[in-house]
């Protein structure tokens, strides 16, 4: 099996405000022993910002993008210098690589991405990812890494996806502030129900709480890839998420394996997205058909030519996704026109379609 990894910073440190090696030497001898038993294991690792924080002393937080930054830079190189010292005690070769959004937004980059980690699992090198958080600024961010680890997931194409937490999974409500709540073990579909339960933004050391792994998990299922959210202090989480035992919660993956292109579109961040005419949504719907101009009802946001766009349909439910073939400012001259009125509306046709039918995922 090929599995992605994502340790929370709530893991890593195991509540405290350092880096708990007893926990990362455990959590590295459960990695170790899925590539021993012949499982390939691709790791994300968030707490470079904490790392960084421990390495300089604490010093009082200001919570700057820009000392977020500077805490990353430092916190990395303690981080990768920490997993290859606990690696090397189990024979585990280890690779850096460092992604933003844009590397899963340009072709080339996710596909030099792709064969990297490709190149890595081949050789059975551990390969430790994170968000390039020293260069990447808010707007070009995945943002967090639950979400990073789901792109990641769908870029390589695994059969798991494991995100360990120091909660013991979804429970019905946030259980710091319900402690009433109990877990919720089987996730089939991601519905209401399951965001509202998500509560608020997570610890006070992680990002996103509850409502960034459920996103995570929207994205990998949707790509086929089922998703374990369990609690990364229990005894052999990873090792028993992997064989199927009942930990956590598990998200029930979707449809059958999509193919490498449409999942590269899944995998995209959206930049904007189209409204569609009740016809267009019909003809993509039952008929599979292209989007043409004439369905287009109105363009949000901004775009270039080959992003990717979301597709709502004319109550507003987002229906599929797909790269587009003209950007939002000539779209929003041409919605609503034929095809053969584009040229003259445009000075050029860049073709019939907006959304061509193979760049196109319906959800
Ligand atoms: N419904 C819920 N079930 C479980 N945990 C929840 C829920 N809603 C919010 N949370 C919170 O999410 C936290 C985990 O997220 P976070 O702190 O971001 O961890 P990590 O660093 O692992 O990403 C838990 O500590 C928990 O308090
Ligand atoms: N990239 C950041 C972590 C971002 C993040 O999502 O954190 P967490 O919620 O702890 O998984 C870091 O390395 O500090």
């Amino acid at each position: 099996m090929r599995v992605v990894l994502k340790l929370g910073t709530s893991v890593l440190t195991g509540g405290s405000d350092r880096l708990c090696r007893p926990r990362m030497v455990d959590l590295m001898r459960q990695m170790a022993a899925l590539q021993g038993a012949g499982h390939q294991v691709i790791l994300v690792t968030s707490a470079a910002v904490l790392a960084g924080w421990e390495a300089l002393g604490f010093p009082p937080r200001t919570r700057t993008v820009a000392e977020k930054q500077l805490l990353a830079a430092v916190g990395q190189g303690v981080l990768m210098q920490t997993y290859g010292a606990l690696a090397e005690i189990y024979g585990v070769k280890v690779a850096q690589v460092l992604l933003t959004a844009g590397d899963f937004r340009d072709r080339t980059r996710y596909l030099n991405a792709r064969t990297t980690l490709d190149g890595c699992l081949a050789r059975r090198i551990l390969p430790i990812i994170n968000e390039n958080d020293a260069v990447a600024t808010s707007q070009l961010k995945v943002g967090d890494n639950d979400t990073l680890s789901a792109f990641v997931a769908n870029l390589a194409e695994a059969d798991l996806l494991v995100i360990l937490t120091d909660a013991p999974g979804l429970y019905t409500a946030d259980p710091r502030t319900h402690p009433e709540a109990v877990l919720i073990p089987l996730v089939e579909r991601i519905d209401a129900g399951i965001w509202e339960k998500a509560g608020g933004a997570g610890s006070h050391r992680g990002t996103g709480g509850m409502h960034t792994k459920i996103q995570a998990a929207e994205i990998a299922t949707r790509a086929g890839t089922p998703v374990i959210v369990a609690p990364g202090d229990a005894e052999n989480a990873l090792l028993r998420a992997v064989s199927g035992e009942a930990i956590g919660t598990r998200f029930v993956g979707h449809g059958s394996r999509l193919e490498a292109r449409k999942r590269w579109i899944l995998a995209e961040i959206a930049s904007g997205q189209i409204e569609l005419d009740a016809g267009a949504a019909k003809a993509l719907r039952e008929r599979g058909s292209s989007l043409l101009a004439v369905g287009v009802r109105s363009v949000v946001g901004e775009f270039e030519r080959g992003h990717t766009v979301r597709l709502l349909s004319p109550s507003g439910e987002e229906m599929a996704r797909g790269l587009t073939r003209y950007r939002s400012g000539d779209l929003r001259r041409v919605a609503g026109l034929r095809s053969s009125a584009i040229e003259a509306a445009l000075g050029f046709s860049d073709g019939p379609e907006v959304v061509h039918r193979d760049d196109l995922v319906l959800l």
